[in-house]
């Protein structure tokens, strides 16, 4: 028969300072209506025992994931916020969330027994991703980018910005919306790659288009975008013939690493490296080499992360982005200059991706219900947690992000940049 208690929510504290030895960093309610720790911030609500049995089966981020996504478990006030003091308290245990040791596997048990949490595992959450096949074969990273981007655009759409940029925008003034930081952003790639009229652009990881379609319209270059994902080149296709640049604006829905022909006068990536893995960055960088002419520019733009876990975690690797792969910036110069382009610019963007990710989470949740309706609770969740999250990533600095210029020097060595030519330094601003 199952024990039950009034007082769930003191039991969980005392849990926690057993386990972790810290006060509870949030105000937590239990099932029962019990309520512990601190009054004022975000409040965490176990709404069920079921919450817990999420972590008993699956212990760590994951766990806490599913519980958060099923609803189990659900936060009241600044998610954001709640994760904050979370991390601060993994930070100060020298240990990601919630990941245990052996020994204490006994407390929590027996915890769990008082509590009437035990039970069978609960079903998981839709929404994982289960990629199988050989890591990084084209077949599976296929379905991992289906899985991601072909989530339906009618989602982007309430998410991002009208150019639908899905990368960090370029704040120039502390009050500088989305709309005019993506604007930026497009703005400072152009200049940082020089585009002038009749100009070959090849944009690999094009996303919905937002880079071709400003180049072609503002610098008239003729661009080539390549993405793996059906929706994006299917809507990019229809923008580019409704702004009547089907003649200037090539979309071809195939896999980096099936590019090929003539090379372009300037090659931009932007934040595509992440999904290329490990085993085959030097693959990839090869073909940015490849398709950029002698004495062209290169820019890509790319996420890192310091130290030894490369991928985004286990809920963002389960639920959003599989085989995502970011590493210290000072690696990815390696691997470009490698494949023998020399780097000529490297401008750190952290702080604009906390604000460009702020702004996407402000969008989902005034648009909440539009995205419930088109995607389900539960997935919004999966959204709610990703943008709640990352931000935090990025302004905690477990994260960067970079703009990097290269150029492929000709036979003689000249890099086709004139002496004090700064890649764009002009075009800087400095948020506040
Ligand atoms: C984060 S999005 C960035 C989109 C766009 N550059 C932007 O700034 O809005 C990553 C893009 O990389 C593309 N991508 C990922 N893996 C790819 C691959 N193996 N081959 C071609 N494109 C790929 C995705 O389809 C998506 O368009």
């Amino acid at each position: 028969m199952q024990r039950t208690t009034r007082h769930a929510a003191a039991r969980i504290e005392q849990l926690i300072r057993e386990l972790v030895d810290v006060p509870l960093p949030v105000g937590l309610t239990a099932w029962d209506g019990s309520e512990e720790g601190p009054e004022q911030g975000p409040r965490v609500l176990l709404r069920n025992r079921r919450a817990l049995r999420h972590l008993l089966w699956q212990p760590g981020e994951l766990g806490l994931a599913r519980a958060f996504v099923s609803g189990d478990l659900d936060v009241r006030g600044d998610l954001t916020e709640a994760l904050r003091r979370c991390w601060a308290v993994a930070r100060a245990q020298d240990r990601g969330p919630l990941r245990l040791r052996g020994r204490h596997w006994g407390r929590l048990a027996r915890a769990a027994l008082r509590l009437g949490a035990l039970g069978p595992r609960p079903p998981v959450p839709p929404g994982e991703a289960r990629p199988s096949g050989r890591l990084h074969s084209r077949g599976r990273d296929r379905s991992v980018i289906a899985h991601h981007y072909d989530a339906g655009n009618a989602f982007y759409e309430l998410l991002l910005d009208p150019q639908m940029a899905y990368s960090c925008g370029y704040f120039t003034a502390p009050d500088d919306d989305l709309e005019q930081a993506q604007d930026a952003k497009l703005d400072l790639i152009c200049r940082k790659l020089a585009l002038q009229p009749g100009m070959r652009l090849l944009d690999v990881g094009c996303g919905w288009g937002s880079l071709v379609l400003y180049a072609a319209r503002r610098h008239g270059v003729r661009a080539t975008a390549v993405t793996l994902s059906a929706e994006q080149a299917d809507y990019l296709r229809r923008c580019a013939a409704e702004l009547g640049l089907q003649e200037q604006v090539q979309v071809l829905h195939q896999d980096y690493r099936a590019i090929g022909g003539e090379p372009f006068d300037a090659v931009a990536s932007v934040e595509m490296g992440e999904h290329v893995g490990a085993d085959n960055y030097p693959r990839y960088a090869a073909t940015l080499h490849r398709m950029l002419r002698p004495g062209g520019r290169l820019l890509i733009q790319q996420m890192s992360r310091a130290g030894n876990a490369p991928g985004g975690g286990a809920f963002i690797e389960s639920y959003i982005a599989p085989d995502m792969t970011m590493v210290p910036i000072g690696s990815t110069l390696d691997l470009l200059e490698s494949a023998g382009l020399e780097v000529r610019d490297v401008e750190a963007m952290r702080e604009h991706y906390v604000r460009t990710v702020r702004a996407w989470l402000a969008a989902l949740q005034e648009n909440w219900s539009a995205a419930v309706a088109l995607m389900g609770e539960q997935q919004a969740r999966v959204w709610w947690l990703y943008l709640a999250g990352g931000a935090l990533a990025f302004e905690e600095n477990r994260m960067g992000v970079h703009q990097v210029v290269a150029v492929r020097p000709d036979a003689t060595g000249a890099s086709g940049m004139a002496l004090g030519d700064r890649a764009a330094l002009p075009g800087r601003g400095v948020p506040a």
